[in-house]
């Protein structure tokens, strides 16, 4: 079974635009993007897309290479003021002069619809999350789209960043499941995912999980987002070899990537109804 992410997010979205129109909110999102990568430049340009899409109004903020934490920090205070805003996107990564953990520290936590705010990782952690990271609760909301659910099952996250596999496993937890984090200095990697009734790989290397790491019947989560060799966008799973095994399997594209802009817009959403205190 593939879990089609596209098919599900473009659910979501029309779903959500039904709800913005109800709602008679007129949610903003700003995005601040430092620099000029083309990756990121597209990915801003998929989340404005989606903004219009829904019904959310989208501001993007553009600073060059060469801005300083100082300057990014003002754009940022000067977000969190404008009481127009209700979201607030720094992409990542930022450029290496500028302090990105004093970045996101500085998002105010209403605002902070990427969820990588300390207060909104702590909530999650502590089980009463606000906003959750975008690409590790679009995973969760795929899951149940899918009737999967983690509760009472072995789940290994490979990977422990602090935007994605961190929080990946915080939520499989809050949900119930058995989980094992994997990174660079665990022993015996094949050993410990094979065994795992739910895999989420957010490593960023491609085609890195092979059949010998996968248990039969597993339900496989691929959050990489990697260029092989002749620059085609590839997962961190071997997909053709893999699938085979799985029960269910997320490819890319078409996966996590496309639900993590739909958790967006739905975090956006959520923030305008927090802010204008209305029910959630
Ligand atoms: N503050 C911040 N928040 C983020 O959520 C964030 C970020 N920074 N920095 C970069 C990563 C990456 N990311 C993706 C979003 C959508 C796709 C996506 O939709 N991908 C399409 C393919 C797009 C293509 O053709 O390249 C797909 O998988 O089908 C991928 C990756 C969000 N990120």
């Amino acid at each position: 079974m593939i879990l089609d992410g596209k098919q599900t997010s473009e659910k979501r979205l029309a779903l959500l635009r039904e709800k913005i129109e109800e709602s008679g909110l007129y949610p903003r999102l700003a995005t601040v993007l430092v620099g000029e990568d083309p990756a990121s430049q597209l990915y801003v340009k998929m989340k404005h897309r989606a903004c219009e899409r829904v019904g959310i109004g989208s501001i993007a903020v553009d600073l060059p290479g060469t801005a300083t934490t100082q300057e990014v920090l003002d754009t940022v205070h000067r977000l969190n003021e404008d009481p127009m805003i209700d979201g607030i996107l720094v992409q990542l990564p930022l450029p290496p002069q500028v302090d990105t953990h004093s970045i996101i520290e500085a998002v105010s936590p209403e605002k902070d619809v990427d969820g990588f705010h300390p207060t909104n990782l702590g909530r999650l952690f502590s089980g009463s999350p606000v906003f959750s990271p975008c690409t590790p609760l679009g995973v969760m909301t795929l899951l149940a789209e899918y009737g999967i659910n983690p509760a009472g099952r072995r789940a290994v996250v490979i990977g422990r960043s602090i935007d994605v596999g961190r929080p990946m496993a915080a939520l499989l937890l809050n949900a119930d499941a058995t989980v094992t984090i994997c990174h660079s200095k665990t022993q015996d990697l094949a050993a410990v995912t094979s065994g795992a009734e739910i895999l989420v790989s957010a490593i960023g290397k491609a085609r890195f999980v092979t059949p010998e790491m996968v248990g039969d019947g597993a339900i496989v989560i691929d959050i990489g987002t990697n260029y092989d060799e002749n620059g085609k966008l590839c997962g961190d799973v071997d997909f053709d070899k893999v699938e085979w095994k799985t029960a269910g399997i997320s490819p890319v594209p078409g996966g996590v990537g496309p639900m993590t802009i739909a958790t967006l817009m739905e975090n956006t959403f959520a923030s305008a109804r927090l802010r204008s205190c209305g029910p959630l």
